[in-house]
């Protein structure tokens, strides 16, 4: 599938699930080929993107704020997001060009308040401060077994430590995973699951028909 880019508007999308389901693989995936396509893509990941967001990042995973409490990570992530947000994705979106995330504000969702217990009431008015308007277009869930994930994840350390999150027990993985699913059921028109256990290649081809179907077909047809 190709496409002849359109002066049209940046679009904003997110992916998301857990660890090792194949998100940062799909992410570059898809990047090359929107470039392909002849469009700017800008890719970045969360928490970080930015010198600040980064800095917050390498606290955050080294575990240096779990006892903190999950409020205290949640309020982290959130201000890592609101730097992301302000100096690379809204501007990213206005001059036009695509925003690829690795993870988003549905994380903080699932990860501090499905799991870490964070009521939602509190996660919004974070969500609002740090994001603002710039909502993402599309969301592409990212699903696949929580074990799996986690064998997936293991293979790709060769042998580095684990992280923060990563290093929970089973049963942390599982509800993550359900949490995700139940973002994706109560905001349909936002968020698409898609079937992780495919081989690569079928997972980006399911991402390329997603993305062609919700942002590019109609362009294709107007120039038509
Ligand atoms: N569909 C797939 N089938 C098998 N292995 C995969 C698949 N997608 C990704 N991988 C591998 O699994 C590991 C984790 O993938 P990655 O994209 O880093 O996941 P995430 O960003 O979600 O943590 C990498 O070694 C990657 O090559
Ligand atoms: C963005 C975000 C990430 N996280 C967690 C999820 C991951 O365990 C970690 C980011 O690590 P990362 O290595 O980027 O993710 P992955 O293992 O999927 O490749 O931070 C949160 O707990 N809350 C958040 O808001």
């Amino acid at each position: 599938m190709t496409f002849q880019a359109t002066p049209e508007k940046g679009r904003f999308i997110t992916f998301e699930g857990g660890e090792g389901v194949g998100k940062s693989t799909q992410l570059a995936r898809l990047a090359e080929h929107l470039r392909d396509c002849g469009f700017e893509v800008v890719m970045t990941r969360e928490p970080g993107g930015t010198p600040k967001a980064e800095k917050l990042r390498a606290f955050l995973l080294s575990g240096r704020a779990a006892p903190l409490g999950p409020l205290a990570e949640a309020a982290l992530f959130s201000a890592a997001r609101a730097d992301h947000v302000e100096t690379l994705i809204a501007p990213a979106l206005k001059r036009g060009a695509w925003v690829l995330c690795d993870r988003f504000a549905d994380s903080t969702r699932a990860y501090q308040g499905a799991r870490g217990g964070v009521d939602a009431k509190t996660l919004a008015l974070l969500e609002r401060a740090a994001v603002g308007d710039t909502r993402p277009d599309l969301t592409i869930m990212l699903d696949l077994p929580a074990q799996e994930g986690l064998t997936r994840a293991a293979s790709r350390r060769h042998g580095e430590e684990v992280d923060r999150f990563e290093s929970e027990a089973p049963a942390f993985h599982d509800e993550l995973r359900q949490a995700f699913l139940d973002i994706a059921e109560s905001e349909p028109e936002r968020c698409c699951v898609i079937d992780a256990a495919m081989t690569i290649d079928d997972v980006a081809r399911a991402v390329q028909r997603l993305v062609h179907d919700r942002f590019l077909a109609h362009a294709a047809q107007a120039a038509q």
